[in-house]
């Protein structure tokens, strides 16, 4: 029996985007966790970055402004630009050139999944790219989809990347072996009690995700295994229904004390807040603290971490729709 000779695939040729296209995104900070909902519940804020980015001939251009201005870089290796290229290349398309303008405020490295807005933001702005000269047909549901769905590869967990996309408070979940499958990553969004305040605590200091989470053991003991899983539960009851709970619900083992020597202020801020009845929580690996609480506790929050050191304290709605794109 003669094996088949194969020949080397050759690099597929990648048709241009027509000059002048362009296309604005809008994309919501997210905060992870929530306590016991680890790399499954995320909340999307009203704190959103703007992309646009616009076809031009030849050329790339990156302007930054405000957070990451002066420390990411603006060339290639520019965090959308790097996405925005992959996905418009798994498509069959690339750009001639590019003017990117982004206005930034999630704050990086803080545990507001700036990494993850941002990778959501490059793979809207190339679906909205391929929307705007017709060459994808997708319906607005297929394009969440599909960005969720690589963006939670990319990231490897899925919890900021479905608020992000989705907005609101979300459960998000992986499905199979195959990260790229189209059902691979799903996710449901729930209504926040209309009395629940989010308020985020940002320090001044960062801390690296990836840092973060290579301080989570391999394992934990069952009874925190158990413990955690029922306050999940109970959170999501807290979080929709009855927020009196939020307190006992936002109590976890997997990961907050665990992590708690890399952010030494944050986990103490995090102590004063809960030993005043606030349902405070590490707001995703961190070093920021989310508290959920009501129109009474944002005040006590303000006076806490004022008394504690320096934070920058955020009281923002809940963002109820997740990332949006619009041509031009
Ligand atoms: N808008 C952005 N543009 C370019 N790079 C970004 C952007 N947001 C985040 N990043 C990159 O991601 C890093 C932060 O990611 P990460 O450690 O996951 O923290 P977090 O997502 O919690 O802010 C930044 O240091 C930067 O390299
Ligand atoms: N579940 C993840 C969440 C990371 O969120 P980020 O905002 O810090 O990127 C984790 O806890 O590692």
């Amino acid at each position: 029996m003669s094996e088949a000779v194969s020949t080397p695939a050759r690099p597929r040729a990648l048709a241009p985007l027509p000059v002048g296209t362009a296309v604005t995104v809008r994309v919501p900070a997210t905060s992870a966790n929530l306590g016991p909902g680890f790399d499954a519940f995320g909340l999307a804020l009203d704190l959103c970055d703007e992309v646009r980015a616009e076809v031009l001939p030849e050329g790339l251009s990156v302007t930054v402004e405000g957070q990451g201005a002066g420390t990411v870089p603006t060339d290639g290796r520019h965090l959308v630009v790097r996405v925005l290229r992959e996905e418009l290349a798994a498509e069959g398309y690339a750009l001639p050139g590019l003017n990117l303008l982004c206005r930034n405020v999630i704050p990086h490295g803080r545990g507001l999944g700036s990494s993850a807005s941002a990778i959501v933001a490059g793979l809207a702005a190339a679906r909205g790219l391929l929307l705007a000269v017709g060459v994808v047909d997708e319906t607005d549901e297929q394009t969440r989809t599909r960005v969720l769905v690589e963006s939670s590869r990319r990231e490897g967990h899925p919890d900021n990347a479905a608020p992000a996309v989705h907005g609101g408070f979300t459960i998000a979940w992986t499905r199979g072996e195959d990260p790229t499958h189209p059902d691979a990553v799903k996710s449901v969004r729930l209504s926040v009690h209309p009395d629940v305040r989010a308020v985020v605590c940002v320090p001044e200091v960062e801390l690296a995700t990836s840092r973060a989470r290579a301080l989570l053991p391999a394992g934990v003991p069952h009874a925190d295994a158990a413990l955690t899983a029922g306050r999940a539960g109970l959170l999501v009851h807290a979080l929709t229904a009855d927020p009196s709970l939020l307190l006992d619900a936002t109590e976890e083992r997997l990961h907050q004390a665990q992590r708690a020597p890399a952010m030494p202020a944050s986990a103490r801020l995090l102590g004063v807040l809960r030993e005043q009845g606030l349902a405070a929580v590490v707001s995703g690996a961190g070093p920021s603290v989310l508290v959920l609480t009501d129109a009474a506790g944002v005040a006590r929050v303000h006076e806490t971490a004022a008394a504690q050191g320096t934070w920058d304290v955020h009281d923002r709605p809940v963002h109820p729709t997740g990332v949006s794109w619009r041509v031009g």
